[in-house]
């Protein structure tokens, strides 16, 4: 079975460095089998948020895998109509108790908007009640980040925002990690996106070291200090994602890497309107 290294936060705790993402898989038994594979391959990190509607599958595979609580992170997200003080405290239960566990590992602001102080200080309140050991942030751009994170007595742990070599928000990297904090990737392999699967830069490096263009990705990501948790439903990538340990880019080909960039993401946090897609699309009443 596969080990993975972590990545020590600025408030002491350790995050495995990869994880195994639960967006868009279903709760109709579909994500219990996908993290209970995951953590049978070696997994001990698992990404859920209430807005992924699977927090409970999650949270049985967790209880049902025979490994020690302590010996698994899990990270869950607080969904946007559940900001200001006292919604977010109670939707904070709310996921304990779909979760079936006493504590999450790490609990994040999942969209910047709205009251987002408020919220940031019922998560400082559970921290210090146990009920969360980290907490952070997720889709701060430069400018959200300036405008909320000041206002913060805690400064986040990580800040979850989408990164992959076509995307590789350097100017947030320059902004947050001198403080200490680190970035977590989402979409860590593009959703997918075939045109960075068959990139020829990617797909030579994967030749070279005979590794798939996934494990590539992947591994440059991890060697850019980025925590990620990639996302599949099938056993042969579940594993093959994690084994990503084998191997190591040189430094010319962590420029080639780099080089990539084109600085153009999917999502825009900065959009206009951006609030109300985001409730449109996810329709969660984790309080209700
Ligand atoms: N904070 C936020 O706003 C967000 C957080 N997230 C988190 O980040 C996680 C990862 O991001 P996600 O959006 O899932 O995208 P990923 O970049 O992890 O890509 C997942 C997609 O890639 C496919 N895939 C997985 N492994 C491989 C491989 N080795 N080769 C080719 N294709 C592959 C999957 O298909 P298949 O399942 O068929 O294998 C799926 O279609 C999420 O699951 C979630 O936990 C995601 C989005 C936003
Ligand atoms: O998947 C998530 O965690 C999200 O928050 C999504 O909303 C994501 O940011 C998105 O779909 C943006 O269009």
């Amino acid at each position: 079975m596969m080990t993975t290294p972590t990545i020590k936060l600025n408030d002491g705790h350790e995050i495995p460095a990869i994880g195994f993402g639960t967006f868009q898989i279903p709760n109709d038994g579909s994500t219990y089998a996908a993290v209970k594979a995951a953590l049978a391959v070696g997994y001990r990190h698992i990404d859920t948020a209430v807005a992924y509607f699977n927090e409970a599958e999650v949270g049985r595979a967790v209880r049902d895998s025979g490994i020690p609580r302590e010996q698994i992170w899990v990270t869950s997200k607080l969904w946007l109509q559940d900001f200001g003080f006292e919604a977010a405290t109670k939707a904070i239960d709310v996921s304990l108790q779909q979760l079936g566990l006493d504590y999450m590992d790490l609990y994040l602001i999942h969209q910047p908007y709205g009251d987002v102080p408020g919220a940031w200080r019922a998560m400082e309140a559970a921290q210090k009640a146990g009920k969360i050991r980290s907490i952070g942030v997720s889709n701060m751009t430069p400018k959200i980040w300036q405008q909320f994170v000041p206002q913060f007595e805690t400064l986040p742990a990580v800040n979850q925002v989408e990164f992959n070599p076509y995307f590789q928000q350097r100017a947030l990297r320059d902004l947050i990690t001198p403080a200490g904090v680190k970035l977590e990737a989402w979409a860590p392999l593009g959703q997918g996106n075939q045109a960075l699967l068959t990139d020829p830069v990617v797909v030579k490096l994967a030749q070279k070291y005979g590794k798939d263009v996934g494990q590539v990705i992947l591994r440059f990501e991890n060697q850019s200090g980025i925590i990620v948790f990639p996302k599949s439903v099938h056993a042969s990538r579940i594993k093959s994602n994690l084994d990503i340990f084998d191997f190591e880019l040189t430094a010319d080909e962590m420029a080639e890497m780099r080089a990539l960039d084109q600085n153009k993401g999917q999502h825009d946090p900065d959009a206009a309107g951006v609030k109300d897609m985001l409730l449109q699309a996810f329709d969660v009443h984790a309080n209700d």
